[in-house]
């Protein structure tokens, strides 16, 4: 479904005479319909700005994007507009993301009435997303600053599925929350994927998080994707360095969620934090 080939990335100069900044170097990763692909690396690897060009938001410099067959990479604001219904994000961050002076119910009916969808109708839609993200139905009139961390990042799901998209770009959102309430959301979202088919291109920092969530974990390293396994990070190069040190940090037998039942996620979760000394 989303097919991005040697994708080069260059931001702009920030001197007069300093060259573009290359962040990405021809990296190559597919989603397919329905999964979840984790994108871990350390800080300043790419993964931000991979997501960001996928989604439109970074500058496209080389290689490819295609997105159900077209071409995206350089897609202008109106075909932006058209893709969002199909392709949608989820920030880090759920106390910036949302506007705080708005109702969940506008929040959520916003991009309802952009598609046209008719006030009584996009009212009941509402309803139910609230109801499929756990949030009180009461949730409508009440603004966004009065929820709490996790609360408000299940408001920018339902906001990010609203429109019923089949790819999801989820960018570290589940970093800013504690480890309990990050174990519920993640829970969430694979229950959504389950039920409603969408894919995720999961970005983090967090080996123990990926391998949770995802079907196939890509590792990036300093702009380039050092491996796009199945299920695992075993990578065609075992001795490069940064692939040794997240295996070091998270022997994990089988990560592969659909062998794990649910208790043993928390678990999982919980293990991996310990682990990774949080
Ligand atoms: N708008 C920008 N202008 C110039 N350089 C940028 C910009 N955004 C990111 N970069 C640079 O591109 C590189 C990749 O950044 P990116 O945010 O994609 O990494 P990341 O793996 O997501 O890191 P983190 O986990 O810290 O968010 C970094 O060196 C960063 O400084």
């Amino acid at each position: 479904m989303l097919e991005v080939q040697d994708l080069v990335v260059e931001y702009p100069a920030k001197g007069f005479r300093s060259p573009p900044f290359r962040a990405l170097h021809g990296v190559s990763i597919n989603v397919r319909p329905g999964e979840t692909v984790g994108l871990v690396g350390e800080s300043g690897s790419g993964k931000t700005t991979l997501g960001r060009a996928i989604l439109g938001l970074a500058p496209v410099t080389g290689g490819s994007i295609r997105f159900g067959g077209r071409e995206i990479g350089h897609a202008s604001r109106r075909e932006r507009r058209g893709l969002a219904r199909e392709l949608q994000v989820v920030f880090q961050d759920p106390y910036t993301s949302l506007n705080p002076s708005m109702t969940v119910g506008d929040i959520l009916t916003e991009p309802l009435s952009i598609t046209g969808v008719k006030r009584h109708a996009a009212q009941a839609q509402v309803r139910e997303l609230l109801d499929k993200v756990r949030l009180p139905k009461d949730a409508v009139d009440r603004y966004a600053r009065e929820f709490s961390g996790g609360q408000r990042q299940r408001v920018a799901i339902a906001r990010a599925l609203a429109l019923r998209p089949k790819l999801v770009v989820c960018d570290e959102p589940v970093s800013a929350l504690d480890l309990s309430t990050q174990a519920t959301v993640l829970d969430l979202l694979i229950e959504l994927q389950e039920s409603l088919g969408v894919a995720y291109l999961f970005v983090s920092h967090d080996l123990g998080v990926v391998r949770y969530i995802s079907h196939r974990v890509a590792v990036m390293y300093r702009g380039e994707l050092v491996e796009d396994g199945d299920g695992d990070v075993v990578t065609s190069n075992p001795e490069h360095p940064y692939t040794q040190r997240l295996l070091l940090a998270a022997p994990i037998p089988d990560p592969r969620r659909q062998k794990v039942n649910r208790a043993n996620r928390h678990r999982l979760l919980a293990e991996q934090a310990e682990q990774a000394g949080l």
